[in-house]
């Protein structure tokens, strides 16, 4: 089975001191990932530094940003580039997350901008895909998923896609409480791998993590990542607390032992 990714998108939460506050439990808790598990936090921008410092005391464990700019340099005011995100340490970098979708004008062609800048400056894009609540009940959600995914990934070889992460997250279910059921969630992450199965081929599409997001936490996790085709969680709230990301941790581990 595929080594699953538990990544926590603490969003504008946790400063610098928080942020070590957190490691410190953290690391209480845990000194390395279980097998065939991998941990990625992503913070604010000025938190990167603070938690690449503090996650190398943790094996398996990554720091990723939350948005880049797609361009190397220029006139644009509170952005920042891959090279900038690179030089703090970060290996992954959260791109198309529906909140800049929906509150900063990120559009399909951005977002693919932004992961093919993100590929090419080394750090591993974290792709959001997610349908509305308006799109699921008229039964759209599979056509706007397969929309963002084609246009997210237009121009990016076989070779690069093998290297980014997708994360599904309904946009229906972030930080509201309501989670989409395991069945929804297999249902489209099934969906989505047989989109990449089209859009490259099978071999492809087996290799690439879809992460579920959408008020995933320590009570509903297990069942979510028992998913065959779920490979890990992008968590919000829950992240943000070491003893809830633990327990998510500690869940895919003991699936992965199960059926790994
Ligand atoms: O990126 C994470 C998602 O937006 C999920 O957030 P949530 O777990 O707070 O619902």
């Amino acid at each position: 089975m595929r080594p699953f990714l538990i990544a926590g998108n603490w969003k504008m939460h946790m400063n610098a001191d928080e942020t070590r506050a957190f490691f410190k439990t953290f690391e209480g808790m845990i000194s390395a990932a279980p097998a065939g598990v991998n941990m990625l936090l992503c913070p604010t921008f000025t938190s990167l530094n603070a938690a690449v410092d503090a996650s190398s005391k943790i094996s398996g464990m990554h720091i990723g940003a939350q948005n880049l700019h797609f361009e190397d340099k220029g006139a644009f005011t509170g952005e920042i580039t891959a090279e900038m995100i690179k030089e703090t340490g970060a290996s992954h970098v959260i791109i198309g997350h529906s909140e800049r979708r929906q509150y900063y004008n990120e559009t399909d062609e951005t977002v693919n901008k932004k992961a093919v800048k993100s590929l090419s400056a080394g750090l591993t894009p974290v792709v959001c895909v997610g349908e509305y609540l308006e799109e699921r009940k008229k039964d759209a959600h599979f056509d706007v998923v397969k929309n963002q995914l084609a246009a997210a990934y237009a121009g990016i070889s076989a070779e690069d896609a093998v290297k980014t992460v997708l994360a599904y997250e309904p946009v229906w279910a972030i930080g509201t409480g309501e989670t989409a059921s395991p069945e929804q969630a297999q249902e489209m992450h099934a969906f989505i791998r047989a989109e990449f199965t089209l859009l490259y081929d099978a071999d492809v599409a087996a290799q690439i993590p879809v992460l579920y997001g959408g008020s995933m936490n320590a009570a509903n996790a297990e069942e979510l990542l028992s998913q065959e085709d779920v490979d890990g969680g992008l968590i919000g709230g829950a992240s943000l607390k070491p003893d809830s990301f633990h327990q998510i941790v500690t869940f895919a581990g003991e699936i992965y032992a199960k059926h790994g």
